[in-house]
């Protein structure tokens, strides 16, 4: 018999034409009191959630995977499948099911993705959640490089921010902000991964969508405004774009509230010092390749809020140029740190305040619950005295920081009149309205108690006329409120009462005095929710005028956090103001790394050391030392010293005076990207080569090994060439070159402004010990085999090094590198001009002593070919 198709039910008949304008994502499917999973999306979500996978008619023709929780666990359950990558559409039912009698209308409700997320659960308070989307324009080019639009967009706190640029910078800037999604034309795919790598969380879009004249008209009906002049950004061709894609994307993930998305502001990166994404990983700014190491972020974060932990990284991320705005923050610490009472009780009331920002940014999307509304209220509270004690100060800065807090007075007196003390979390659950503040709700909370009391009391009333001990009130939707009686107690049933239905074990009656309460009582409830509804919504409505002067308030608050932080990081660690100017010089005295001095083993004490560069004198020190003897503490400190001073902060150091800084490049030699499968010695030159591109006076450049992912000669020669290029270059970057290559000692010979120092040592008699002094002058030789020993190398291994190293130090090959090494120095070739060449010399001569006037054509070229033959000749010998 032919098996005949089942219709496919009514219900999966909506759901499949609501997966189909969802294909790739995770739809979670209302049904009742529960969230659905169908098909391929209940698999991936049984694995994920760890949630059982079951059948929906099974043995039928639509037999499908089913997997499914109920629907207030969504919070629970969301977030994980939001980390998990997935993209998650939440489809809710869009009318109350009692009210229809066909299938109730669903729709999706929020698109919610790892970049446009609102959930606690799935945000991290001190950090931000950007969006990010990228424009690629190939047509037109930046110095020769394609030109890349980026944008980022903070949904859960309103921050948008835009800037274009080649692909070095934009990487740095990915690197920076960490987005959680990467908006990218499907088209341009495979160039993004070329560019950018895979670690990026990406999704596609149409090409239309990247369309200026689009993302023009998105942009300026977002904003309510002609044009994007006002925001100084109508120059950037591929930004805009860029930030048109995210804002669309917003509106593609259901997102139209966005009132707090007020602005957009271009990412001004003249203002801070720049560093590459190199430079930011070898810091260890915020991440360490290994992932149990403290980073220097973990280190100086003493702020309290969640806005001050935000801003703290935004701040380390572009650390200030302009000597004024620095010497203002530090003026601000220097006050606190002097006033302790003051510091102590800001902070005190910075404990009370919420996450203001996503507060308001919750407001004007309409996500926000009533505690917290409350929350916003008595976090804007705090602020009063905060305002007052910043305005009160006598230092300049804290007083305009105080002055511009705003007290929303008004506000926080409408949601105080306005909702109860202890709002729930959920409307639904009731109490959310403040007693007093709209009477016709509280006739009806009055009549809800009073009835209650009335029918407790008539139960007992009717139980003692009537001799029935088992009498019970209680309503249902068929007859409303009854009164049952259990059978054994039939008998003694009143006549007026009148029998509605009549059950296994009891009767159920009504009577004239209960149909009477009832019609007040029943609904009073549904009445009561919908008005407190209804309250609610308005009050949220009312709080949009007041969006703009929370965001300020968080952001002062967020800057107020930050001082009071480096303030407390100075108290704690020990660190002092650092003077800046205008003048190319660095002098640190008793400089310390900020993260290793809080890593020591108890009882061992940081050496601090100084460091002195200028152009003038010391340009590049050369570093010399064995391994493990702290040549890349001291390079590492020396960058962390000076951008701790520009981005407002004390620092580690007894004295440290810094010509401002305006790039920071570091670069390690490659040893640990050999699992990467790269050449490591490649990625250590390419590194290498973009610095030497981009030097300029007020760079500060830190080379650790470089040259030793290659052989000997090489590194030598590489490490030469190198320190050569920037001794010799007219920009004369401040540098310190940390190396194994005592070789390159032989260098400050030729080169007055490079200085040596090392790492200084004691070596015992077959030991070394460490005393981690810089000091000057170059060292003899390597202590490799030592470090060997320390790790705990077999003793055959180390007495056979020992050996051969004896051997290698007398014999011929270690005199034939050493010789090859002091003649580069006779044999200096610098790519600039040197004018001391005596085949130069002879050259000019030759021209000088020609008579241009009498000579003839052939004559010339004779000349001319006389000239080449010495070069010839030069260059063969
Ligand atoms: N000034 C210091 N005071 C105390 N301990 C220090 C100091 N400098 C470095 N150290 C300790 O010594 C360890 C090694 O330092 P570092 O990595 O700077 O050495 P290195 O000379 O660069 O070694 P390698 O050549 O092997 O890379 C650090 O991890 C730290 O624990």
């Amino acid at each position: 018999m032919a098996k005949i198709a089942k219709k496919e039910t009514p219900l999966m008949k909506q759901y499949n034409a609501i997966k189909a304008k969802y294909p790739d994502a995770l739809l979670l499917f209302r049904v009742g009191d529960f969230y659905e999973t169908f098909g391929e999306d209940a698999v991936k979500a049984s694995q994920i959630l760890d949630i059982i996978l079951t059948k929906r008619g099974a043995g039928s023709e639509s037999e499908t995977e089913l997997a499914g929780f109920p629907h207030h666990s969504l919070n629970t359950y969301l977030p994980k499948l939001v980390r998990a990558g997935q993209r998650v559409a939440i489809c809710d039912q869009l009318e109350d099911p009692k009210q229809t009698k066909t299938i109730v209308k669903r729709g999706v409700t929020e698109l919610v993705t790892p970049g446009v997320a609102f959930n606690d659960d799935i945000l991290h308070s001190k950090s931000n959640n950007f969006l990010a989307s990228i424009h690629f324009d190939s047509s037109r080019t930046a110095g020769g490089d394609k030109r890349i639009g980026v944008a980022f967009l903070d949904i859960s706190t309103g921050e948008f921010l835009t800037s274009q640029g080649n692909v070095e910078y934009v990487d740095k800037l990915l690197q920076n902000f960490q987005p959680s999604e990467v908006l990218i034309s499907k088209k341009q795919k495979l160039t993004f991964t070329e560019d950018f790598g895979t670690d990026f969380h990406t999704f596609f879009l149409e090409d239309w969508v990247f369309q200026a004249d689009y993302a023009n008209e998105t942009l300026t009906k977002h904003f309510k405004t002609k044009t994007l002049k006002g925001f100084g950004i109508e120059d950037l061709y591929e930004g805009v774009i860029a930030s048109g894609v995210a804002l669309h994307y917003l509106s593609e993930t259901r997102h139209n509230q966005l009132e707090h998305i007020a602005t957009i502001s271009r990412i001004a990166t003249d203002d801070y010092v720049w560093m590459d994404k190199f430079t930011i990983r070898n810091l260890e700014l915020y991440h360490s390749t290994n992932a149990n190491a403290v980073t220097l972020i973990n280190i100086i974060d003493k702020t309290i809020s969640a806005m001050g932990g935000r801003m703290l990284k935004r701040w380390l991320a572009l650390p200030l140029k302009q000597a004024d705005k620095i010497k203002q923050r530090h003026n601000v610490v220097s006050y606190l740190v002097d006033n302790n009472t003051v510091l102590e009780k800001i902070q005190s009331h910075i404990k009370h305040i919420g996450d203001i920002e996503r507060l308001i940014s919750k407001i004007a999307t309409g996500k926000v619950s009533p505690r917290e509304v409350v929350q916003l209220k008595n976090s804007l509270e705090a602020i009063i005295p905060i305002k007052s004690l910043a305005s009160e100060s006598d230092n300049e800065a804290l007083k305009i920081i105080g002055e511009q807090l705003h007290s929303c007075d008004l506000l926080r007196e409408r949601i105080k009149a306005t909702l109860n003390e202890e709002a729930p979390v959920n409307i639904l659950k009731g109490k959310t309205i403040a007693d007093g503040f709209n009477s016709e709700l509280d006739e009806l909370r009055d009549l809800s108690t009073s009835g209650k009391n009335y029918l407790d009391a008539m139960l007992e009333r009717e139980s003692e006329r009537t001799g029935i001990t088992s009498l019970k009130i209680a309503s249902n939707n068929v007859f409303g409120y009854y009164i049952e009686v259990r059978n054994t107690h039939k008998d003694k049933v009143p006549e007026e009462w009148i029998r509605k239905q009549t059950l296994v074990n009891a009767e159920r009656y009504i009577t004239e005095e209960l149909k009477e309460y009832e019609a007040k009582i029943l609904g009073a409830e549904e009445r009561i929710s919908i008005i407190e509804q209804r309250l609610f919504e308005d009050l949220v409505l009312w709080m949009h005028q007041f969006i703009k002067q929370v965001q300020q308030n968080a952001h002062l608050i967020g800057q107020l956090d930050c001082l009071c932080g480096f303030a407390t990081l100075a108290i704690t660690n020990n660190y002092k103001m650092p003077t800046l100017d205008d003048s190319f010089a660095l002098n640190i005295r008793n400089g310390r790394h900020p993260v290793i001095e809080k890593q020591l083993p108890l009882g061992e004490t940081y050496i601090a050391n100084d460091v002195y560069l200028d152009r003038e004198s010391q340009q590049i020190i050369m570093i010399t030392g064995p391994n493990m003897s702290g040549k890349s503490a001291i390079l590492r400190q020396t960058a962390l010293i000076v951008l701790l001073a520009q981005i407002g902060s004390f620092v580690p150091a007894d004295e440290a005076n810094i010509g401002l800084v305006d790039k920071i490049f570091t670069r390690v030699g490659a040893s640990d990207n050999i699992s990467m499968g790269e050449s490591t010695f490649m990625v250590e030159m390419n590194e290498t080569a973009s610095i030497l591109n981009n030097i300029s006076e007020r760079s500060l450049v830190l080379l650790d090994e470089i040259g030793r992912g290659t052989s000997t000669y090489d590194g030598i020669s590489i490490a030469w060439a190198i320190s050569e290029y920037l001794h010799e270059h007219p920009a004369k970057p401040k540098t310190l070159f940390a190396t194994h290559y005592h070789e390159l000692n032989e260098m400050t010979e030729t080169f007055g402004r490079i200085k040596n120092f090392n790492v200084a040592v004691k070596e015992l008699k077959d030991n070394v010990l460490f005393l981690r002094k810089l000091v000057e002058g170059g060292s003899e030789h390597s202590f490799g085999i030592h470090v060997a020993k320390m790790a705990g190398m077999p003793q055959q291994v180390l007495r056979r090094a020992n050996k051969i190293l004896a051997k290698l130090e007398k014999s011929h090959s270690s005199e034939e590198l050493t010789d090859k090494v002091r003649s580069l120095k006779d044999d200096v070739q610098l790519s600039f001009f040197n004018l001391d060449d005596p085949l130069l010399e002879d050259i000019k001569e030759e021209i000088l002593t020609t008579d241009i006037d009498t000579l003839t054509p052939v004559e010339a070229l004779m000349k001319l070919n006389e000239i080449k033959r010495m070069l010839v000749k030069k260059k063969q010998a």
